[in-house]
């Protein structure tokens, strides 16, 4: 069965609701998203929904090869998107782009 919940961090609810931000990066433990379908996203902090995605590819990637493309499809300079890639995954090299579509959001939210 393909994952179909998804969490992020409270700090980044604003640019994923305003659509800013348009990819995550994940280890593979998080890689089994399949392209097409709907998610639910979760703050993972205290499992609060505050909109759906759709997936629409899941891409490999090497931190080394990490770019400034990716870190503006992220809202970020490359300099912290690379920090906070480095905070979260520490010493992880194999990583995996996620990128959605903004389908639905909470309208009290
Ligand atoms: C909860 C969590 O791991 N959140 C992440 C991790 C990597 N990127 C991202 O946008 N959010």
């Amino acid at each position: 069965m393909h994952p179909t919940k998804i969490t992020f961090y409270e700090r980044f609810e604003p640019i994923i609701l305003s659509g800013d931000k348009t990819i995550t990066i994940r280890d593979e433990a998080e890689s089994h998203y399949v392209p097409g379908t709907r998610v639910a996203v979760h703050t993972y902090e205290t499992d609060r929904w505050f909109c759906d995605i759709e997936i629409r590819s899941v891409t490999p990637i090497q931190f080394d090869d990490l770019n400034e493309e990716h870190a503006r499809q992220e809202h970020l300079s490359l300099e912290d998107l690379k920090r906070i890639i480095r905070d979260i995954y520490p010493e992880l090299d194999s990583l995996y782009v996620i990128e959605y579509r903004l389908l639905a959001r909470d309208p009290a939210g």
